[in-house]
Protein backbone atom coordinates (compact mmCIF):
# COMPACT_ATOMS: atom_id res chain seq x y z
CA UNK A 1 0.00 0.00 0.00
CA UNK A 2 1.11 3.07 -0.65
CA UNK A 3 1.79 4.81 2.72
CA UNK A 4 -0.32 8.24 3.35
CA UNK A 5 2.42 10.42 6.08
CA UNK A 6 2.13 13.57 7.63
CA UNK A 7 5.18 15.75 9.06
CA UNK A 8 5.54 14.95 12.62
CA UNK A 9 5.12 19.02 13.13
CA UNK A 10 1.87 18.21 12.55
CA UNK A 11 1.03 16.38 15.53
CA UNK A 12 0.56 18.83 17.93
CA UNK A 13 -2.55 20.38 16.17
CA UNK A 14 -3.54 16.54 16.13
CA UNK A 15 -2.69 16.66 20.19
CA UNK A 16 -4.88 19.31 20.37
CA UNK A 17 -8.40 18.13 18.45
CA UNK A 18 -7.75 15.06 21.05
CA UNK A 19 -8.37 16.55 23.93
CA UNK A 20 -3.90 15.40 24.72
CA UNK A 21 -2.87 18.16 27.31
CA UNK A 22 0.94 19.24 26.62
CA UNK A 23 1.82 20.72 30.16
CA UNK A 24 4.55 23.33 28.93
CA UNK A 25 6.09 20.38 26.72
CA UNK A 26 6.51 20.51 23.14
CA UNK A 27 6.58 18.13 20.71
CA UNK A 28 9.88 18.30 18.50
CA UNK A 29 10.59 16.25 15.03
CA UNK A 30 14.24 15.67 15.40
CA UNK A 31 16.57 15.17 18.61
CA UNK A 32 19.88 14.07 18.26
CA UNK A 33 22.02 11.63 20.99
CA UNK A 34 25.57 12.92 21.86
CA UNK A 35 27.06 10.66 19.68
CA UNK A 36 25.56 12.32 16.63
CA UNK A 37 22.90 9.80 15.68
CA UNK A 38 18.97 10.97 14.90
CA UNK A 39 16.41 9.29 17.50
CA UNK A 40 14.05 10.67 15.33
CA UNK A 41 11.09 13.11 17.15
CA UNK A 42 10.88 13.36 20.89
CA UNK A 43 9.25 15.72 24.03
CA UNK A 44 11.01 18.68 25.51
CA UNK A 45 9.88 20.50 28.59
CA UNK A 46 9.47 24.51 27.75
CA UNK A 47 10.55 25.14 31.92
CA UNK A 48 11.08 23.55 34.54
CA UNK A 49 8.98 20.77 36.54
CA UNK A 50 9.34 19.54 39.82
CA UNK A 51 9.30 15.51 40.82
CA UNK A 52 5.86 13.96 40.10
CA UNK A 53 4.42 16.80 38.15
CA UNK A 54 2.43 16.10 35.00
CA UNK A 55 4.11 16.94 31.64
CA UNK A 56 1.20 14.99 29.41
CA UNK A 57 -2.11 13.71 29.71
CA UNK A 58 -3.79 11.36 27.11
CA UNK A 59 -7.84 10.51 27.67
CA UNK A 60 -8.27 7.11 28.37
CA UNK A 61 -10.25 6.90 25.19
CA UNK A 62 -7.22 7.76 22.88
CA UNK A 63 -5.08 4.33 24.65
CA UNK A 64 -5.12 2.10 21.21
CA UNK A 65 -5.40 -1.67 22.73
CA UNK A 66 -7.50 -4.70 21.76
CA UNK A 67 -10.09 -3.06 23.77
CA UNK A 68 -10.31 -0.45 21.81
CA UNK A 69 -10.40 -2.22 18.63
CA UNK A 70 -13.54 -4.54 20.12
CA UNK A 71 -15.36 -1.23 21.40
CA UNK A 72 -14.62 0.43 17.31
CA UNK A 73 -15.63 -3.13 15.73
CA UNK A 74 -18.76 -2.30 17.12
CA UNK A 75 -19.71 0.35 15.66
CA UNK A 76 -18.20 0.30 12.75
CA UNK A 77 -19.62 -2.90 9.94
CA UNK A 78 -16.48 -3.41 7.52
CA UNK A 79 -13.84 -3.55 10.86
CA UNK A 80 -16.71 -5.79 12.52
CA UNK A 81 -16.37 -8.22 9.58
CA UNK A 82 -12.66 -8.06 9.46
CA UNK A 83 -12.46 -8.44 12.94
CA UNK A 84 -14.36 -11.68 13.09
CA UNK A 85 -13.01 -13.24 9.89
CA UNK A 86 -9.44 -13.20 10.98
CA UNK A 87 -10.56 -14.21 14.56
CA UNK A 88 -7.05 -16.06 15.60
CA UNK A 89 -5.47 -12.81 14.97
CA UNK A 90 -7.97 -10.70 16.48
CA UNK A 91 -7.57 -12.95 19.78
CA UNK A 92 -4.38 -11.51 20.40
CA UNK A 93 -3.62 -8.29 21.48
CA UNK A 94 -1.00 -7.21 19.47
CA UNK A 95 -2.28 -9.10 16.42
CA UNK A 96 -6.16 -7.53 16.77
CA UNK A 97 -4.23 -3.57 17.47
CA UNK A 98 -2.08 -5.22 14.07
CA UNK A 99 -5.46 -5.60 12.52
CA UNK A 100 -6.50 -2.03 13.15
CA UNK A 101 -3.11 -0.14 12.33
CA UNK A 102 -3.56 -1.66 8.30
CA UNK A 103 -7.54 -0.82 8.63
CA UNK A 104 -6.30 2.95 9.41
CA UNK A 105 -3.60 2.77 6.72
CA UNK A 106 -6.35 1.46 4.46
CA UNK A 107 -9.05 4.00 4.95
CA UNK A 108 -6.15 6.72 4.29
CA UNK A 109 -5.30 5.50 0.80
CA UNK A 110 -6.82 7.15 -1.56
CA UNK A 111 -8.12 4.14 -3.72
CA UNK A 112 -10.56 3.19 -0.23
CA UNK A 113 -12.19 6.64 -0.53
CA UNK A 114 -15.12 5.53 -2.98
CA UNK A 115 -15.66 2.48 -0.60
CA UNK A 116 -16.71 4.72 2.59
CA UNK A 117 -14.77 2.69 4.86
CA UNK A 118 -14.91 3.37 8.16
CA UNK A 119 -15.71 6.42 9.94
CA UNK A 120 -13.62 9.79 10.70
CA UNK A 121 -11.69 8.90 13.92
CA UNK A 122 -8.45 9.86 15.89
CA UNK A 123 -6.28 6.86 14.88
CA UNK A 124 -6.86 7.12 10.95
CA UNK A 125 -4.56 10.56 11.58
CA UNK A 126 -2.64 8.70 13.90
CA UNK A 127 -1.30 6.56 11.63
CA UNK A 128 -0.27 9.24 9.03
CA UNK A 129 1.30 10.69 11.92
CA UNK A 130 3.99 7.39 12.63
CA UNK A 131 7.40 7.30 11.12
CA UNK A 132 7.27 5.28 8.52
CA UNK A 133 10.89 3.81 7.78
CA UNK A 134 11.84 2.22 11.07
CA UNK A 135 14.43 1.14 11.62
CA UNK A 136 13.75 -2.56 13.40
CA UNK A 137 16.01 -5.50 12.07
CA UNK A 138 12.28 -7.01 10.37
CA UNK A 139 13.14 -4.05 7.61
CA UNK A 140 17.15 -5.03 7.22
CA UNK A 141 18.64 -5.75 3.79
CA UNK A 142 19.87 -9.18 3.06
CA UNK A 143 23.64 -7.66 3.68
CA UNK A 144 22.97 -6.29 6.70
CA UNK A 145 21.02 -9.62 8.27
CA UNK A 146 24.81 -10.98 7.22
CA UNK A 147 26.15 -8.67 9.67
CA UNK A 148 24.24 -10.54 12.72
CA UNK A 149 25.83 -14.21 12.03
CA UNK A 150 27.04 -15.27 15.44
CA UNK A 151 24.92 -12.94 17.59
CA UNK A 152 21.65 -14.03 19.18
CA UNK A 153 19.74 -11.61 17.44
CA UNK A 154 20.12 -13.68 13.62
CA UNK A 155 18.53 -16.73 15.45
CA UNK A 156 15.48 -14.27 16.71
CA UNK A 157 14.37 -11.77 13.26
CA UNK A 158 14.40 -14.94 11.24
CA UNK A 159 12.05 -16.23 13.65
CA UNK A 160 9.87 -13.33 13.83
CA UNK A 161 10.38 -12.91 9.87
CA UNK A 162 8.73 -16.76 9.58
CA UNK A 163 6.29 -15.58 12.30
CA UNK A 164 4.64 -12.35 10.38
CA UNK A 165 4.61 -14.07 6.92
CA UNK A 166 2.84 -16.70 8.79
CA UNK A 167 0.12 -14.12 10.33
CA UNK A 168 0.17 -12.45 7.05
CA UNK A 169 -0.66 -15.98 4.98
CA UNK A 170 -3.53 -16.49 7.76
CA UNK A 171 -4.93 -12.66 7.28
CA UNK A 172 -5.20 -13.35 3.82
CA UNK A 173 -7.01 -16.74 3.99
CA UNK A 174 -9.34 -15.67 6.47
CA UNK A 175 -10.67 -12.11 4.42
CA UNK A 176 -10.55 -13.14 0.85
CA UNK A 177 -13.91 -13.55 0.70
CA UNK A 178 -14.69 -10.25 2.14
CA UNK A 179 -15.61 -7.98 -0.24
CA UNK A 180 -13.93 -4.74 0.68
CA UNK A 181 -10.63 -6.75 1.11
CA UNK A 182 -10.89 -8.29 -2.15
CA UNK A 183 -11.27 -5.08 -3.59
CA UNK A 184 -8.52 -3.05 -1.88
CA UNK A 185 -6.36 -5.77 -0.70
CA UNK A 186 -5.88 -8.74 -2.84
CA UNK A 187 -6.57 -7.41 -5.88
CA UNK A 188 -3.48 -6.88 -7.51
CA UNK A 189 -3.32 -3.40 -7.83
CA UNK A 190 -0.74 -0.71 -6.98
CA UNK A 191 -2.46 -0.35 -3.94
CA UNK A 192 -3.08 -3.62 -2.78
CA UNK A 193 -1.67 -5.17 0.96
CA UNK A 194 1.79 -6.41 1.31
CA UNK A 195 3.37 -8.16 4.00
CA UNK A 196 5.61 -5.19 4.13
CA UNK A 197 2.80 -3.27 5.44
CA UNK A 198 2.22 -5.87 8.17
CA UNK A 199 5.57 -5.88 8.87
CA UNK A 200 4.97 -1.99 9.38
CA UNK A 201 2.59 -2.26 11.39
CA UNK A 202 4.06 -4.75 13.47
CA UNK A 203 7.08 -2.40 13.77
CA UNK A 204 4.87 0.93 14.44
CA UNK A 205 3.07 -1.78 17.56
CA UNK A 206 6.37 -3.06 18.94
CA UNK A 207 8.36 0.11 19.37
CA UNK A 208 5.80 2.20 20.39
CA UNK A 209 3.21 -0.58 22.69
CA UNK A 210 3.53 0.59 26.45
CA UNK A 211 2.77 -2.14 29.64
CA UNK A 212 -0.07 0.34 30.89
CA UNK A 213 0.88 0.60 35.17
CA UNK A 214 -2.54 -0.62 37.44
CA UNK A 215 -3.12 -3.66 35.04
CA UNK A 216 -4.30 -1.47 31.75
CA UNK A 217 -3.06 -4.02 30.07
CA UNK A 218 -0.49 -3.20 26.52
CA UNK A 219 -1.35 -0.34 24.26
CA UNK A 220 0.03 2.48 22.36
CA UNK A 221 -0.46 5.43 23.88
CA UNK A 222 -0.41 8.55 21.25
CA UNK A 223 1.99 11.60 22.25
CA UNK A 224 3.31 9.84 25.50
CA UNK A 225 4.89 7.06 22.03
CA UNK A 226 7.27 10.06 21.54
CA UNK A 227 8.93 10.06 24.77
CA UNK A 228 12.78 8.63 23.36
CA UNK A 229 14.69 6.19 26.27
CA UNK A 230 17.38 6.66 28.35
CA UNK A 231 19.38 3.97 31.10
CA UNK A 232 18.17 3.47 34.24
CA UNK A 233 20.41 6.38 35.65
CA UNK A 234 19.41 9.21 32.87
CA UNK A 235 15.53 8.66 32.37
CA UNK A 236 13.57 11.47 34.03
CA UNK A 237 10.10 10.78 33.35
CA UNK A 238 7.64 7.57 34.28
CA UNK A 239 3.70 7.06 33.37
CA UNK A 240 1.11 6.47 35.10
CA UNK A 241 -3.00 6.15 34.75
CA UNK A 242 -5.10 8.84 36.70
CA UNK A 243 -6.93 6.93 39.31
CA UNK A 244 -10.18 9.35 38.80
CA UNK A 245 -10.41 9.99 34.54
CA UNK A 246 -8.34 6.57 33.70
CA UNK A 247 -5.93 9.15 31.62
CA UNK A 248 -2.44 7.59 31.05
CA UNK A 249 -0.34 10.71 32.59
CA UNK A 250 3.70 10.98 32.12
CA UNK A 251 4.68 13.19 34.96
CA UNK A 252 8.63 13.44 36.15
CA UNK A 253 10.10 10.71 38.24
CA UNK A 254 9.75 11.31 41.92
CA UNK A 255 13.51 11.76 42.10
CA UNK A 256 14.36 14.46 39.27
CA UNK A 257 14.18 17.70 38.07
CA UNK A 258 13.32 18.67 34.34
CA UNK A 259 14.90 21.79 33.27
CA UNK A 260 13.42 23.95 30.68
CA UNK A 261 14.83 22.58 27.44
CA UNK A 262 15.57 18.95 28.33
CA UNK A 263 14.73 16.39 26.81
CA UNK A 264 12.02 14.08 28.61
CA UNK A 265 12.87 10.42 28.59
CA UNK A 266 11.14 6.74 29.70
CA UNK A 267 12.87 4.20 30.57
CA UNK A 268 11.86 0.86 27.71
CA UNK A 269 12.23 -1.99 29.64
CA UNK A 270 14.80 -3.85 30.98
CA UNK A 271 15.72 -5.95 28.60
CA UNK A 272 19.39 -6.72 26.81
CA UNK A 273 21.02 -5.15 23.79
CA UNK A 274 19.75 -8.02 21.37
CA UNK A 275 15.95 -6.90 22.61
CA UNK A 276 16.65 -3.31 22.40
CA UNK A 277 17.79 -3.80 18.86
CA UNK A 278 14.95 -6.08 18.01
CA UNK A 279 11.87 -3.92 19.05
CA UNK A 280 13.39 -0.49 18.93
CA UNK A 281 16.48 -0.28 16.63
CA UNK A 282 19.25 0.80 18.43
CA UNK A 283 21.37 0.63 21.43
CA UNK A 284 22.15 2.97 23.99
CA UNK A 285 25.22 5.33 23.64
CA UNK A 286 26.23 4.34 26.41
CA UNK A 287 25.55 0.65 27.24
CA UNK A 288 28.24 -1.40 28.17
CA UNK A 289 27.00 -4.87 28.80
CA UNK A 290 24.70 -7.03 26.82
CA UNK A 291 22.59 -8.02 29.78
CA UNK A 292 21.18 -10.60 28.51
CA UNK A 293 20.67 -13.02 25.50
CA UNK A 294 18.62 -16.71 24.62
CA UNK A 295 20.18 -19.07 22.70
CA UNK A 296 18.49 -21.97 21.59
CA UNK A 297 19.28 -25.35 22.62
CA UNK A 298 18.11 -28.87 21.09
CA UNK A 299 17.98 -32.52 22.21
CA UNK A 300 21.13 -34.37 19.92
CA UNK A 301 20.16 -36.30 17.00
CA UNK A 302 21.46 -39.73 18.70
CA UNK A 303 19.11 -39.64 21.73
CA UNK A 304 17.18 -42.57 21.51
CA UNK A 305 14.04 -40.54 23.59
CA UNK A 306 14.62 -37.28 21.19
CA UNK A 307 10.91 -37.32 19.73
CA UNK A 308 9.34 -38.21 23.16
CA UNK A 309 11.36 -35.33 24.63
CA UNK A 310 10.54 -32.91 21.18
CA UNK A 311 6.93 -33.53 21.99
CA UNK A 312 6.85 -33.47 25.43
CA UNK A 313 8.84 -30.09 26.45
CA UNK A 314 6.42 -27.68 27.02
CA UNK A 315 9.69 -25.16 27.72
CA UNK A 316 11.27 -22.72 25.21
CA UNK A 317 13.99 -24.81 23.86
CA UNK A 318 16.80 -22.80 25.00
CA UNK A 319 18.76 -21.34 27.59
CA UNK A 320 18.90 -17.61 28.92
CA UNK A 321 22.52 -16.18 29.50
CA UNK A 322 22.41 -12.96 32.11
CA UNK A 323 24.20 -10.43 34.52
CA UNK A 324 22.11 -9.96 37.91
CA UNK A 325 22.00 -7.02 39.78
CA UNK A 326 25.42 -8.06 41.22
CA UNK A 327 26.41 -8.48 38.42
CA UNK A 328 27.17 -12.00 38.48
CA UNK A 329 26.63 -14.14 34.95
CA UNK A 330 23.95 -16.37 35.44
CA UNK A 331 22.13 -18.75 33.13
CA UNK A 332 18.69 -20.33 33.63
CA UNK A 333 16.94 -23.08 31.63
CA UNK A 334 14.16 -24.95 31.95
CA UNK A 335 14.45 -27.10 28.40
CA UNK A 336 18.07 -28.35 29.08
CA UNK A 337 17.00 -30.98 31.77
CA UNK A 338 15.56 -32.94 29.16
CA UNK A 339 18.74 -33.38 27.54
CA UNK A 340 20.27 -34.36 30.45
CA UNK A 341 18.27 -37.86 31.54
CA UNK A 342 17.55 -40.93 29.89
CA UNK A 343 16.35 -44.02 30.06
CA UNK A 344 19.25 -45.28 32.04
CA UNK A 345 18.83 -42.51 34.32
CA UNK A 346 15.12 -43.68 35.07
CA UNK A 347 13.54 -41.44 32.54
CA UNK A 348 10.49 -43.23 30.20
CA UNK A 349 7.75 -42.91 27.98
CA UNK A 350 4.70 -44.99 27.68
CA UNK A 351 1.55 -44.55 25.28
CA UNK A 352 -1.29 -44.77 27.06
CA UNK A 353 -5.24 -44.64 25.60
CA UNK A 354 -7.49 -42.10 26.69
CA UNK A 355 -11.07 -42.11 27.80
CA UNK A 356 -11.83 -41.12 24.20
CA UNK A 357 -9.84 -44.15 22.55
CA UNK A 358 -7.15 -41.64 21.82
CA UNK A 359 -3.51 -42.58 22.17
CA UNK A 360 -1.42 -40.01 24.47
CA UNK A 361 2.11 -40.31 25.35
CA UNK A 362 2.96 -39.94 28.98
CA UNK A 363 6.48 -39.54 30.45
CA UNK A 364 7.81 -41.44 33.61
CA UNK A 365 10.31 -40.81 35.79
CA UNK A 366 11.69 -44.25 38.06
CA UNK A 367 8.36 -45.71 37.03
CA UNK A 368 5.80 -42.78 38.57
CA UNK A 369 4.04 -40.52 36.36
CA UNK A 370 6.11 -37.38 35.50
CA UNK A 371 4.42 -33.94 35.19
CA UNK A 372 6.48 -32.38 32.50
CA UNK A 373 6.98 -29.00 34.31
CA UNK A 374 8.26 -30.55 37.23
CA UNK A 375 11.59 -32.05 35.72
CA UNK A 376 14.12 -29.56 36.82
CA UNK A 377 12.64 -29.35 40.46
CA UNK A 378 13.18 -33.40 40.48
CA UNK A 379 16.30 -33.70 38.99
CA UNK A 380 17.46 -31.34 41.67
CA UNK A 381 16.55 -33.50 44.16
CA UNK A 382 17.48 -36.37 42.98
CA UNK A 383 20.59 -38.51 44.93
CA UNK A 384 22.27 -38.14 41.62
CA UNK A 385 21.67 -33.86 41.48
CA UNK A 386 25.07 -32.98 40.90
CA UNK A 387 25.61 -35.41 37.91
CA UNK A 388 22.69 -34.37 36.20
CA UNK A 389 23.76 -30.75 37.10
CA UNK A 390 27.14 -31.01 35.53
CA UNK A 391 25.61 -32.51 32.47
CA UNK A 392 23.66 -29.41 32.02
CA UNK A 393 26.36 -27.32 32.65
CA UNK A 394 28.38 -28.98 29.51
CA UNK A 395 25.64 -29.03 27.28
CA UNK A 396 24.99 -25.05 27.71
CA UNK A 397 28.97 -24.47 28.04
CA UNK A 398 29.06 -26.27 24.56
CA UNK A 399 26.37 -24.25 23.24
CA UNK A 400 27.80 -20.88 24.62
CA UNK A 401 31.39 -22.03 23.16
CA UNK A 402 29.69 -22.88 19.55
CA UNK A 403 27.81 -19.04 19.18
CA UNK A 404 31.43 -17.49 20.18
CA UNK A 405 33.21 -19.56 17.56
CA UNK A 406 30.70 -18.31 15.29
CA UNK A 407 31.05 -14.66 16.49
CA UNK A 408 34.37 -14.82 15.92
CA UNK A 409 34.22 -16.42 12.20
CA UNK A 410 32.02 -13.94 11.38
CA UNK A 411 34.08 -10.81 12.55
CA UNK A 412 36.52 -10.63 9.29
CA UNK A 413 33.03 -10.19 7.29
CA UNK A 414 31.87 -7.76 9.48
CA UNK A 415 34.82 -5.28 9.68
CA UNK A 416 35.82 -5.43 5.78
CA UNK A 417 32.10 -4.82 4.87
CA UNK A 418 31.42 -1.13 3.30
CA UNK A 419 28.54 0.97 3.67
CA UNK A 420 26.30 1.55 0.94
CA UNK A 421 22.99 1.52 0.99
CA UNK A 422 22.47 -1.76 1.54
CA UNK A 423 24.30 -1.34 4.66
CA UNK A 424 23.47 1.88 5.98
CA UNK A 425 25.86 3.13 9.07
CA UNK A 426 22.82 3.61 11.34
CA UNK A 427 22.28 0.04 11.17
CA UNK A 428 25.84 -1.17 10.61
CA UNK A 429 26.90 0.97 13.88
CA UNK A 430 24.77 -1.03 16.19
CA UNK A 431 25.09 -4.38 15.26
CA UNK A 432 28.92 -3.81 15.59
CA UNK A 433 27.83 -2.59 19.47
CA UNK A 434 26.03 -5.74 19.50
CA UNK A 435 28.55 -8.03 18.13
CA UNK A 436 31.37 -6.73 20.83
CA UNK A 437 28.98 -6.79 23.94
CA UNK A 438 27.30 -10.81 23.30
CA UNK A 439 31.28 -11.27 22.61
CA UNK A 440 31.93 -9.94 26.04
CA UNK A 441 28.91 -12.11 27.60
CA UNK A 442 29.63 -15.04 25.68
CA UNK A 443 32.94 -15.32 27.27
CA UNK A 444 32.25 -14.04 30.87
CA UNK A 445 29.39 -17.07 30.62
CA UNK A 446 31.80 -19.61 29.50
CA UNK A 447 34.08 -18.71 32.15
CA UNK A 448 31.50 -19.08 35.06
CA UNK A 449 30.53 -22.43 33.82
CA UNK A 450 34.50 -23.56 33.72
CA UNK A 451 34.12 -22.65 37.72
CA UNK A 452 30.54 -24.08 37.90
CA UNK A 453 31.72 -27.38 36.22
CA UNK A 454 35.14 -27.70 38.45
CA UNK A 455 33.37 -27.32 41.27
CA UNK A 456 30.83 -30.00 40.41
CA UNK A 457 33.72 -32.23 39.48
CA UNK A 458 35.20 -32.13 43.38
CA UNK A 459 31.64 -33.11 44.58
CA UNK A 460 31.53 -36.76 45.91
CA UNK A 461 28.68 -38.27 44.00
CA UNK A 462 30.07 -37.30 40.52
CA UNK A 463 33.40 -39.21 41.95
CA UNK A 464 31.53 -42.05 42.42
CA UNK A 465 29.59 -41.79 39.53
CA UNK A 466 32.85 -41.68 37.46
CA UNK A 467 34.96 -44.14 39.08
CA UNK A 468 31.47 -46.54 38.39
CA UNK A 469 31.41 -45.31 34.83
CA UNK A 470 35.13 -46.37 34.53
CA UNK A 471 34.62 -49.47 36.46
CA UNK A 472 31.79 -50.42 33.56
CA UNK A 473 34.07 -49.30 31.05
CA UNK A 474 36.39 -52.08 31.86
CA UNK A 475 33.75 -54.59 31.57
CA UNK A 476 32.26 -54.42 27.99
CA UNK A 477 28.31 -52.84 28.48
CA UNK A 478 29.26 -49.59 29.72
CA UNK A 479 29.96 -45.95 28.40
CA UNK A 480 30.81 -43.20 31.16
CA UNK A 481 30.08 -39.48 30.42
CA UNK A 482 32.94 -36.83 28.88
CA UNK A 483 32.78 -34.06 31.01
CA UNK A 484 36.17 -33.06 29.62
C1 LIG B 1 8.43 5.13 21.17
S1 LIG B 1 9.29 5.74 19.82
C2 LIG B 1 9.84 7.29 20.39
C3 LIG B 1 9.53 8.38 19.41
C4 LIG B 1 10.31 8.33 18.14
N1 LIG B 1 11.60 8.98 18.30
C5 LIG B 1 9.55 8.94 16.99
O1 LIG B 1 10.04 9.87 16.33
O2 LIG B 1 8.45 8.50 16.70
C6 LIG B 1 10.67 4.67 19.85
C7 LIG B 1 11.69 4.92 18.77
O3 LIG B 1 12.41 6.12 19.00
C8 LIG B 1 13.80 5.97 18.70
N2 LIG B 1 14.56 6.14 19.97
C9 LIG B 1 14.06 6.23 21.21
N3 LIG B 1 15.02 6.41 22.13
C10 LIG B 1 16.19 6.44 21.45
C11 LIG B 1 17.56 6.58 21.84
N4 LIG B 1 17.90 6.76 23.09
N5 LIG B 1 18.49 6.54 20.86
C12 LIG B 1 18.14 6.36 19.57
N6 LIG B 1 16.87 6.22 19.13
C13 LIG B 1 15.90 6.26 20.06
C14 LIG B 1 13.95 4.57 18.13
O4 LIG B 1 13.83 4.66 16.75
C15 LIG B 1 12.75 3.83 18.71
O5 LIG B 1 12.33 2.75 17.93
Amino acid sequence: MKQVALPLEDLHVWAHFNDVQLFQASIEPHIMREDGNDKGGGLVAKSEHGPGEPLVAVPSELVLSKERVEQYAKADQDLKELIEAAAALSQNPRTAVLLFLIYQMTINIPSSQGRALGFNNPFAGYVKLLPHEILLPTFYTAEERKLLIGTSLAEALDQKLISLEREFDNLKAATAKIPWCQEIWWSECADCLTLEDWKLADAMYRSRALELPRNAGVGMVPVIDMANHASDRRYNARFEVDEGSGSILLVVRDDRIVQQGEEITIMYGCGGACEMIFSYGFLEEHASSAREMFLSLSIPADDPLRMAKIRLAQEAPGVRIYVDDSDQVRWESSFVWWACVNEEDGLDFRVEQTIDGDAELKALWKDKALVTDTLQSILLQDRLRDIFVLRAVVTVQERIEAQGSQLAESEDHYISTVRSDQVRESVYGPIGKLRGLEMKLLTRAYETLEREKAGLLESKVVGDYLAQGQADTESPAGTPDDFS
